[in-house]
C-alpha cells in the first residue's frame, strides 16, 4: 500500500530569513510547505519553484488573520504543524505613538497565533498521539524584560504563556511548544559596533544562524512526550 501524502507544515512569515530557510529545509525533506508572506520577495516566487504553496497575508488585523484561516481552510483537511515565525522587532520610538507600538506587537505576536491556533485546530487534531505540532517564537527577553522593545518583551511574554495554555487544552494529540532565541541572524543594518556589542553578551559570541533554529525543530517535531516548553537558544547568554 502507497504511503499517504504527509500533511503540510505551515510556517507564517516565510518570506525571508529564519522563516525562508525553515520552509527550504522541510522542501529539501520533500515535506509539504505552506507559507504565509506579507512582501513578495523574490524568494517567494522561489519558494513556489521548490513546491511550497505560498499565500499572501497580513496579520495587521484580526480581519487578515482570519481571512488567511478560512483560505488554508478551504484548501486543506490536516496540517502537520503550525510555526508561528511571522514577527515585528519593534523599539519604543519618539516618532511613533506608543500605543500604535503595542498594538502593533500585540496583534502579531498575540492576536495572530490566538486566532491561527483556535481556527485552524481541527486541521491539526485527529492524526494521532503526538502527530501533530503547534511552536511559537518567542524571544530570551521573555525571561529578563527588554527596556528598549518593552511592547514587543510583553508580547513574546504573553506568546510563551500561550504555549502552556494551548499545550494544556490540545494534549495528546498536538504538542504546543516555545523557542525563544537570543541572538540567531543580525539584521542587514546591523553595524560592527552593534554587532560587536551584541555577539559580547552571550557567553558562546557567534550569531549562530538559522540552523540551529532548524535542528531544534526537527527534535521538537520528533519527540512523542515534550510539550508546553521552552527550548532558549541564547549562546548562554543568561550566564553572562
Ligand atoms: N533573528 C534573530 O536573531 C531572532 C529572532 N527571533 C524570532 O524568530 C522569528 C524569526 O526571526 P527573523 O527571521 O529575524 O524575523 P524577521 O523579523 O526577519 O521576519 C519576520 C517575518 O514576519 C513577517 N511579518 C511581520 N509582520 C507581519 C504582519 N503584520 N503580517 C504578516 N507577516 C508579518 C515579515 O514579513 P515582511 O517581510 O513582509 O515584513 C517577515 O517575513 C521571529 O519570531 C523573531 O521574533 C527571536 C530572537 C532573535
Ligand atoms: N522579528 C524579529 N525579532 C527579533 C529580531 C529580528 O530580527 N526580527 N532580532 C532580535 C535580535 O537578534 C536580538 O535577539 C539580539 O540583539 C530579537 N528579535
Amino acid at each position: 500500500m502507497g504511503h499517504a501524502q504527509p500533511l503540510p507544515i505551515l510556517i507564517t512569515g516565510g518570506g525571508r530569513r529564519i522563516g525562508l530557510a525553515l520552509a527550504h529545509h522541510f522542501l529539501n525533506l520533500r515535506q509539504p510547505v505552506i507559507v504565509s508572506y506579507r512582501t513578495e520577495y523574490p524568494a517567494i516566487a522561489a519558494l513556489r519553484h521548490a513546491g511550497a504553496v505560498c499565500l499572501q497575508a497580513d496579520f495587521s488585523t484580526d480581519e487578515g488573520i482570519l481571512a488567511f484561516a478560512e483560505h488554508v481552510k478551504s484548501e486543506y483537511s490536516g496540517l502537520r504543524a503550525i510555526i508561528h515565525n511571522a514577527s515585528a522587532w519593534m523599539a519604543e520610538t519618539p516618532d511613533t505613538p506608543l500605543s500604535e507600538t503595542l498594538a502593533c506587537m500585540l496583534q502579531i505576536h498575540v492576536h495572530a497565533p490566538y486566532l491561527l491556533n483556535h481556527a485552524l485546530v481541527g486541521l491539526l487534531r485527529g492524526h494521532g498521539h503526538a502527530a501533530s505540532d503547534i511552536i511559537h517564537f518567542t524571544d530570551y527577553v521573555v525571561e529578563r524584560g527588554s527596556d528598549k522593545h518593552i511592547a514587543y518583551a510583553a508580547s513574546k511574554a504573553a506568546l510563551d504563556n500561550m504555549t502552556r495554555s494551548f499545550a494544556r487544552k490540545l494534549a495528546p494529540e498536538v504538542k504546543v511548544n516555545a523557542i525563544a532565541p537570543s541572538l540567531i541572524l543580525f539584521n542587514e543594518h546591523d553595524d560592527v559596533d552593534y554587532r560587536q556589542q551584541a555577539l559580547n553578551k552571550s557567553l558562546m559570541k557567534i550569531e549562530p544562524g538559522e540552523k540551529e533554529v532548524i535542528d531544534l525543530i526537527d527534535y521538537i517535531m520528533t519527540s512523542c512526550y515534550v510539550t508546553g516548553r521552552s527550548f532558549g537558544v541564547d549562546g548562554g547568554r543568561p550566564l553572562r
